[in-house]
This record gives structure tokens, C-alpha cells and sequence, in this order.
């Protein structure tokens, strides 16, 4: 049950994802990006393993905090090792983040899983083994025939209710896009998507994250006009009184936050001041799955629905163990990119869609990912 080990292994994977000025996917050629797998290993020899980019557990990262709290620790401790974790954050200058207690909290789950060969969603104690998925689509381009005009946003649509899915999320156009913002455009797009999948097909939208108080008025307004089930992180989340201001002038759900720092704490704040009308968690945003279980619990203490923010098994196994979430977050999605082709250093998906639009959770030990480790040794590069 002791963890002697906590390895970092570094490898090439290829992918059609390209990320913009400001952060976002975009679709293009076949280019080779590194990847990091963690493993956490105890003395009995059972492993656990996350996946995330290689600055997230960079050495100096590992050997300054996790290495300190993990090693000589009884794997099953996961509340006390992320307690233990969570307080190096405050004296760490900022250098051990959210995303690095993520990808050690989802180790550490991983490795409970596959040690007692269940998966991790039946270790929490699960509400479901299946969910239905919204597709996410990527944020709008300028690429011919891609997701650079509503009918474009129109076409794609139809496409993903063809593929399945009953709910379809929209990132509208954000710069560097050359005339990003615009709430106009925003609203003739999502007009585009109605008019293409019809009345029956849940719809929000997840716009450009910095509109004022009064674009993000009319815009919701257009969207209540459309019929949409929430409007996503239009303003700056570390705002909260204008999100308040927003939930209180728009009858459409406003929902976050998804990227505010805070974790379950801050969260517990948004609820209370009423600036959401539907929580948002993501096991990324709040530092794991132990914070993102703590979210959604918090959340169904009011009466409130909790969505979670992003796809991969660890989202999906909080999802399925609990009741006040009503989707999956399957993405990001372009007419250009196959998403069922997956990742090349995992045998299969973790995610698979049913033609009903929903995602199995797969009955695999922990998180249920299936490691092609030969594929990684072959391509790794420290
Ligand atoms: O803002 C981004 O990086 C992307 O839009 C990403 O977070 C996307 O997954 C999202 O916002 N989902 O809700
Ligand atoms: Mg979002």
C-alpha cells in the first residue's frame, strides 16, 4: 500500500490540434507535440497513471512537492495526500498549480482502481454507466468550409445530430479571429444551428470570455429568443458581481465557473452570491477529482446542477457518479477532425458514443484508460 515510486515519462504523440494566440484548438496539419504520462507506484507494485503536458509535472515540480507528500504515503490516503498537496500551493511562488494536483489526484485514483481491479467511477460509488454526451464544438475560424461563417456552424450541426448527439455547444468566434468579438455574429450562428437541428436538440453556447456586462446582456436576451439552455463564461469569471448581475437580468441559466481559480471554495462563493444559476466544475480546473466530487456535492446541497467542464475519463467518471449533472462535455469537435480516432498512445476510446448519444463509461480498472505503454517507450524522449 506504500508508494516508493513517482515517475514522469515524456513522449512524442501525434496530433491534428493546433492552439491559437489565445489558447485555443484549432484544426491543421499533422505535427508531433510531447506528452507526459505520471506513475505512482507502491511497494506491492501496483501502478496508477495521468496524462498531462510535460510542464504540468516538470521536474523541479515533482521533486519540490509531489515526490515530498506522496513517497512513504499509504496510497488510499487520497483526502489527506490532496489535503497535503493543496497546502504546499500557497508557499510554492505560484509554481505548483490546479493542474498539477490534477494529474497527481487522478494517479492516485488510477491506482486504487487498477489495484482492486474496479473502476473508478464504482469506487466513488457510481450513479450511472452511461451519460448523455453534448458535442462541443471548437471555437469559430476563418477557414474555408470550416467553422468560419453561421452556416458553416449550421452544416456541423447537422452533421453532429446525424452522428447522435442530442446537445451541441457552441464556441463562437473569439479572436485572433480578425473581427472577434462580435455579438451579432454569435447570435446568427447560434440562429444558423436552430434553424438546422430544429426545436428537440438542447443547445448552449460558450462565447468569447471577456464581453461587457451589456454585450453579454444581448447576447443572452438573443439566445432566450433561440430557445438555449445556458450561456457560458461570457465576461471575465473573476467578476463574480457581474455574473450576478447577469443571472439576475437574463432568464437563460448562466452557468460557471469554469476557468476562476478557487477550486470547491470559490465555487461555494458563486452559489451563494446567486452569480450562477448552474455550477461548473472540471477535474482540471479544481485540481482533481477529490476538489471536483466536493464541487458537485456542495452544488446538490442547493438544489443545483453542477456541469463539468472538458472530456477524457477522468471527467467522465466524475460525471457518472453523480446526479446533478446532466452531461458530458464531448470534445472539441470540427468538421475537419475525426474525434472517435482518439489519441495514438491509447488502444481505444476512453469516451465511446453510442449512435443515442451516449457515452459509456468503460468497465476497466481505474480510469479506464487503455495505455498502449509499448507505443510510449517507442516514442518517448526523456
Ligand atoms: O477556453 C478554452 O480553452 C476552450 O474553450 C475549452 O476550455 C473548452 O473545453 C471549454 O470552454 N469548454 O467549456
Ligand atoms: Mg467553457
Amino acid at each position: 500500500m506504500i508508494i516508493t515510486d513517482v515517475e514522469v515519462r515524456v513522449f512524442r504523440t501525434t496530433t491534428r490540434r493546433h492552439s491559437d494566440s489565445a489558447g485555443h484548438a484549432h484544426p491543421g496539419p499533422p505535427h508531433q507535440v510531447e506528452q507526459a504520462m505520471l506513475t505512482i507506484r507502491t511497494e506491492d507494485g501496483h501502478e496508477g497513471h495521468s496524462f498531462t503536458a510535460p510542464e504540468i509535472i516538470r521536474p523541479h515540480v515533482i521533486e519540490k512537492f509531489v515526490k515530498k507528500v506522496l513517497i512513504g504515503q499509504d496510497y488510499r490516503d487520497r483526502e489527506r495526500l490532496w489535503q497535503d498537496l493543496a497546502h504546499w500551493q500557497r508557499g510554492s511562488a505560484a509554481q505548483l498549480t490546479d493542474r498539477t494536483l490534477a494529474v497527481v489526484d487522478c494517479a492516485l485514483w488510477d491506482l486504487a482502481g487498477r489495484a482492486t481491479n474496479t473502476p473508478v467511477y464504482k469506487l466513488i460509488g457510481a450513479y450511472r454507466d452511461k451519460v448523455l454526451a453534448y458535442g462541443s464544438i471548437m471555437c469559430g475560424d476563418e477557414i474555408e468550409g470550416g467553422l468560419a461563417t453561421p452556416e458553416d456552424y449550421g452544416r456541423f450541426a447537422e452533421t453532429l445530430v446525424k452522428r447522435g448527439y442530442k446537445g451541441i455547444k457552441l464556441h463562437t468566434w473569439m479572436p485572433p479571429v480578425s473581427w472577434a468579438p462580435d455579438v451579432k455574429m454569435d447570435i446568427k450562428a447560434c440562429a444558423a444551428v436552430r434553424e438546422a437541428v430544429g426545436p428537440d436538440i438542447r443547445l448552449m453556447i460558450d462565447a468569447f470570455h471577456w464581453y461587457s456586462r451589456t454585450d453579454a446582456l444581448e447576447l443572452g436576451r438573443g439566445l432566450e429568443k433561440l430557445g438555449f439552455d445556458w450561456i457560458e463564461e461570457p465576461m471575465d469569471e473573476q467578476s463574480m458581481s457581474s455574473y450576478k448581475w447577469l443571472a439576475d437580468n437574463l432568464d437563460i441559466p448562466v452557468v460557471g465557473p469554469e476557468s476562476a481559480a478557487g477550486k470547491h471554495w470559490h465555487r461555494a462563493e458563486w452559489v451563494k452570491s446567486g452569480a450562477c444559476d448552474i455550477l461548473r466544475t472540471g477535474v482540471n480546473d479544481v485540481g482533481g477529482i477529490t476538489p471536483a466530487l466536493k464541487t458537485m456535492h456542495m452544488a446538490e446541497s442547493f438544489g443545483i446542477e453542477c456541469e463539468v467542464h472538458g472530456n477524457t475519463a477522468m471527467n467522465l467518471h466524475v460525471v457518472a457518479a453523480v446526479k446533478n449533472c446532466r452531461w458530458y462535455e464531448r470534445g472539441l469537435l470540427h468538421p475537419f477532425l475525426e474525434y472517435d480516432d482518439g489519441h495514438d498512445y491509447l488502444k481505444s476510446l476512453s469516451d465511446p458514443m453510442d449512435r443515442d448519444g451516449y457515452v459509456h463509461v468503460p468497465d476497466r480498472p481505474g480510469l479506464g484508460e487503455d495505455i498502449d505503454f509499448a507505443f510510449i517507450e517507442n516514442n518517448r524522449v526523456r
